[in-house]
């Protein structure tokens, strides 16, 4: 099962690589405005999963919001330690 760290190095490898097809790449060079409102769209969806919907659905909503997170984390070439420092 892949964790929150093997997903930020997958995505962080297609930044580099830059692989056709890719959505994260995609959703980089569409930049830093389309990437925030994913982000408040996906946030928006965990609360509506979290209040009516199930278990499985609370968790997939909470996946794409962390994968979403992850992706402007890389479009301001932050790393999870920038993060990690103030949990
Ligand atoms: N974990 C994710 C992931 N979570 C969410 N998303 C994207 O976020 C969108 C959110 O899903 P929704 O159901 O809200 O879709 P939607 O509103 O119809 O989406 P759009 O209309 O915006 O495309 C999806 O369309 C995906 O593009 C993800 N895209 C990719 N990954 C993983 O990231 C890695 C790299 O992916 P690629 O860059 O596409 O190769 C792979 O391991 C993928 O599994």
């Amino acid at each position: 099962m892949k964790s929150f760290e093997d997903l930020f190095a997958e995505l962080a490898a297609r930044a580099i690589e830059r692989p056709e097809g890719s959505g994260t790449v995609a959703e980089l060079d569409a930049g830093i405005h389309t990437i925030g409102k994913k982000i408040i769209e996906e946030a928006g969806e965990v609360w509506i999963a979290a209040e009516y919907q199930d278990d499985e659905q609370v968790a997939e909503e909470v996946s794409q919001l962390l994968y979403h997170l992850q992706v402007l984390l890389l479009a301001r070439g932050l790393t999870l330690q920038d993060v990690y420092r103030y949990l």
